[in-house]
């Protein structure tokens, strides 16, 4: 059985001192938080990172970065490492997301090469994939939701030799067209491409993989739409932008999956 996940990705949005207001904001919805069957996770910029664990925690509310460098320590100017998260309580780390694909130039490979370190740190990767519009309308989701994850699978199907958990990995199905747009993906359409994600994992990992690792829809999602999604039978959870940046509703979100997972 896999676990429903709430991930809030908050991006480029809150200070330090903006994110502890929500924290303390949230515990207003704690009981909500500390009942609940599914997970739930804040993926914070860097610098909000420490100030923000020990508050969550207590809500059980799990603590994830938005990026990291696929190497755990360097001359790399500016760049965070796994160990760096780690030592920050995080869990979890976004790899790939399409605004770091867009404007950060980040490569299928690279997205790769840190989704391993992650795993290898005991970090569990949040790998985003995604079609823009034009792509969709040629018909190509399919294509390029492979090519995205080719070098992901094909690095943990080498790597599993070596004992990682492949099961850790989760993926996040994000239409780029459907981010921040308001313009949400139809569920069964998200649905479509889950179960096509699915199928690549067992193709490169086999069957048993493939029905442990979690994925998640992403963009446009809402405390009104995220049901339709997370009911789907290949869709484990959401990875949720805008919607996750209020307390009341990042606590409607995750009351919302608790009506199904309760
Ligand atoms: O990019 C997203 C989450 O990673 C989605 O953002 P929105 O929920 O704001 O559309």
């Amino acid at each position: 059985m896999r676990t429903k996940l709430v991930a809030g990705n908050w991006k480029m949005y809150k200070t330090l001192r903006e994110a502890r207001s929500f924290s303390e904001q949230l515990t207003e919805f704690a009981d909500l938080l500390l009942n609940t069957r599914h997970e739930s996770l804040i993926c914070a910029p860097f610098t909000a990172l420490f100030g923000l664990h020990d508050q969550l925690a207590q809500m059980h509310v799990k603590l994830g970065a938005q990026n990291m460098h696929e190497m755990a320590e360097g001359a790399f100017t500016g760049e965070v490492s796994a160990p760096m998260l780690k030592e920050l309580q995080c869990e979890y780390v976004i790899l790939g997301h399409s605004e770091r694909r867009q404007y950060f130039a980040e490569s299928d490979d690279a997205v790769a090469r840190k989704a391993m370190t992650a795993l290898d740190q005991m970090l569990t990767p949040i790998v985003c994939v995604g079609e823009t519009l034009e792509e969709r309308e040629a018909g190509a989701t399919r294509s390029v939701v492979s090519r995205q994850l080719g070098p992901v699978l094909q690095a943990l199907k080498s790597q599993s030799a070596k004992e990682l958990d492949a099961t850790a990995l989760v993926i996040a199905y994000e239409p780029i067209w459907a981010i921040g747009s308001g313009r949400s993906s139809e569920a069964k359409d998200a649905e479509e491409v889950a179960a096509w994600i699915r199928s690549l994992v067992t193709a490169s990992l086999g069957s048993d993989a493939a029905s442990q690792v979690r994925v998640l829809y992403g963009g446009s999602v809402k405390p009104e739409n995220i049901v339709s999604y997370v009911e789907q039978p290949n869709i484990d959870g959401a990875l949720v932008g805008g919607a996750s940046l209020q307390p009341a509703s990042f606590a409607a979100l995750v009351q919302q999956v608790a009506t199904i997972t309760s």
